[in-house]
């Protein structure tokens, strides 16, 4: 497959030697909104900044290049793009995690704040660690954990940096040197606390999972989500 990297810093790095070691070409690499010919490409895979994301993603569907995107904070323009890539008869994965080690966690955030919806007395709270020159807090995955969460529980309703509100799930968002990403979901109750943590040890893993997901989307048209590349939950 010719790759497009839109977006050459960590992420695209971590994802180009991967990409290579499964036998792909890459045919651009960019950190730039222009000045490449996307067309060159099979398959776009957008790694970049929260202001150039939506740019880039709408750029692949008018010009009929596949596109996954894993760049965080910028949802506001998620259902935009979604109903873009319809009506160009796109194709589009947006994941806010791609690794398979989180992707089985979100499945398992869900179950456990389904059991935990009968229990009152266990109040939920989130925390996550990145490394310090992340843009965007909380980040994209304590997003959609807290989003699961709110589907899944009857308490629930909202989610907030550091809230004391009823009905609202606390999300800590801490910054530390080369830590890639850490999410733990918390229940504590007066007497325990029930913790589910993940923790990635480096970038290789989402980086996987992109290329995966770019391999499984290059022949499709549509929108699409890592639970149906994985086949899991
Ligand atoms: N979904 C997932 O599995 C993961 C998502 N991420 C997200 O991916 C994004 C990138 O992460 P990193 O590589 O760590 O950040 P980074 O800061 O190392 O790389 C981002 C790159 O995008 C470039 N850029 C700026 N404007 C651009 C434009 N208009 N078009 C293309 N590139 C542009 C920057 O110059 C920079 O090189 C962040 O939003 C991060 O939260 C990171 C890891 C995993
Ligand atoms: O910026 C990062 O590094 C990461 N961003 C993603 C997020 O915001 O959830 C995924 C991962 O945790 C690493």
């Amino acid at each position: 497959m010719k790759i497009a990297l839109l977006g050459y810093g960590k992420m695209g790095k971590t994802i180009e030697k991967i990409a290579i070691s499964r036998g792909h070409t890459i045919v651009i690499k960019t950190n730039d909104e222009d000045g490449y010919d996307i067309t060159t490409a099979d398959v776009a895979i957008d790694f970049s900044v929260p202001n150039a994301a939506f740019f880039n993603v709408v750029k692949c569907f008018k010009n009929g290049v596949p596109v996954i995107s894993g760049t965080t904070g910028w949802l506001d323009n998620y259902k935009k793009a979604e109903a873009l890539c319809q009506e160009e008869n796109g194709a589009f994965i947006y994941a806010s995690n791609f690794s398979l080690g989180v992707n089985i966690f979100f499945e398992l955030n869900k179950q456990l704040a389904k059991m935990m919806s009968k229990l009152e007395s266990y109040k939920v709270s989130m925390e996550e660690i990145h490394h310090t020159q992340k843009l965007d807090a909380p980040s994209g995955t304590a997003i959609t954990l807290a989003e699961s969460i709110i589907s899944e529980h009857n308490t629930y309703t909202d989610w907030s940096l550091l809230s004391n509100k009823e009905n609202t799930i606390p999300i800590t968002a801490k910054r530390i040197e080369d830590v890639s990403g850490t999410h733990a979901v918390s229940y504590t109750s007066k007497t325990d606390t029930i913790t589910i943590e993940h923790e990635a040890h480096n970038r290789e893993g989402f980086a996987l999972g992109a290329v995966i997901a770019a391999e499984w989307l290059q022949d499709k048209t549509g929108v699409y989500t890592m639970k149906d590349v994985l086949n899991i939950g």
